[in-house]
């Protein structure tokens, strides 16, 4: 009982701090509304009337967006397993001008105000998953409604990996309690139809369970010595049912999928081969 009125209270404390940060609360209640919309002092928040683009999903009418925010901006968000290659893909295209990249806010999960829950996740899952994924849904979304600053932003992962995958996994395999599922998806269905949060391109790098295993012991976090193959296993067969099979959860934007077993150059090799279609989501 106390466990579950905490958790509550720092979703509170959550969502206080996105309208602190957006000044979304009262700028949009005491707006105005014109025919043309709704005028709001600039850096905060308002509702967008429409935005539609063409080859996504996302209607966002009536969704909330950070001001300043342009919306001709293709968001490309680069999906995988853990190790998968997803920071080195970014890397390779943070060369390249006019492209914007977004790494995970890992460090923000191993140190939130002197906490691990990244390392409390790993030891004791049913206990702190719900904290480190609601920290992981805050940062994420915050990451999402930064302004752009280039005409194409690539982003690692996404809130919808973060429920689809993670969310999904903790609670499919027992380490979620029921209750905790509940209210991170009430937040989460809460955020997404209330939030516009474009993507315009998903990017799969497809691995095999068995390489992500060999890079996770090579790039050795410590927090993560604990995962286990069978782990990369259930992420891995989640991301399948997501982007390959799409019969699971809802997709936010069409997929590109790049194989991504390969040794590094032909990695790279790869992402130049494909530079064209990624790029071409800024003409979606
Ligand atoms: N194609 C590759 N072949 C071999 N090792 C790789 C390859 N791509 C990345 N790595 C290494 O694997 C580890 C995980 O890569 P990283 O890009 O951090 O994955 P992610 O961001 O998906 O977790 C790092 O040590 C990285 O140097
Ligand atoms: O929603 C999430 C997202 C990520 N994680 C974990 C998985 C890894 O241990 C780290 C970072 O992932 P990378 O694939 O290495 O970028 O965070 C999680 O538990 N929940």
């Amino acid at each position: 009982m106390l466990v579950a009125a905490g958790h509550v209270r720092l979703l509170f404390r959550c969502v206080r701090h996105v309208f602190a940060k957006y000044a979304v609360a009262p700028s949009l209640f005491g707006a105005v509304r014109h025919n043309r919309g709704i005028e709001l002092p600039a850096g905060s928040v308002r509702r967008i009337q429409s935005r539609a683009r063409s080859g996504t999903q996302h209607f966002t009418t009536g969704k909330l967006v950070r001001n300043g925010v342009d919306n001709k901006a293709a968001v490309i968000c680069i999906e995988g397993n853990i190790a998968s290659g997803k920071t080195t893909c970014l890397e390779y295209f943070s060369k390249t001008s006019n492209i914007e990249v977004l790494t995970e806010p890992v460090s923000k999960w191993r140190n939130v105000r002197g906490h691990n829950p990244l390392a409390l996740m790993y030891q004791d899952p049913e206990r702190w998953g719900i904290t480190l994924q609601t920290y992981v849904q805050l940062t994420l979304l915050d990451r999402h409604m930064l302004a752009r600053s280039s005409p194409v932003r690539m982003m690692e992962r996404s809130i919808f990996s973060a429920k689809y995958i993670f969310v999904e996994n903790l609670f499919k395999s027992g380490k979620m309690p029921e209750v905790d599922y509940a209210v991170l998806s009430e937040w989460f269905d809460w955020l997404t139809t209330n939030i516009s949060i474009p993507v315009d391109l998903i990017v799969y790098l497809q691995t095999s369970p068995q390489t992500c295993h060999e890079r996770l012991e090579q790039r050795c976090r410590e927090e993560e010595k604990v995962i286990p193959l069978e782990y990369l296993e259930s992420i891995h067969q989640l991301y399948e049912d997501w982007l390959i099979k799409q019969s699971s959860s809802p997709l936010p934007a069409p997929v590109l999928v790049i194989p991504a077993d390969y040794d590094l150059q032909k990695m790279l090799h790869q992402y130049e081969e494909n530079r064209d279609k990624i790029l071409a989501a800024n003409n979606l």
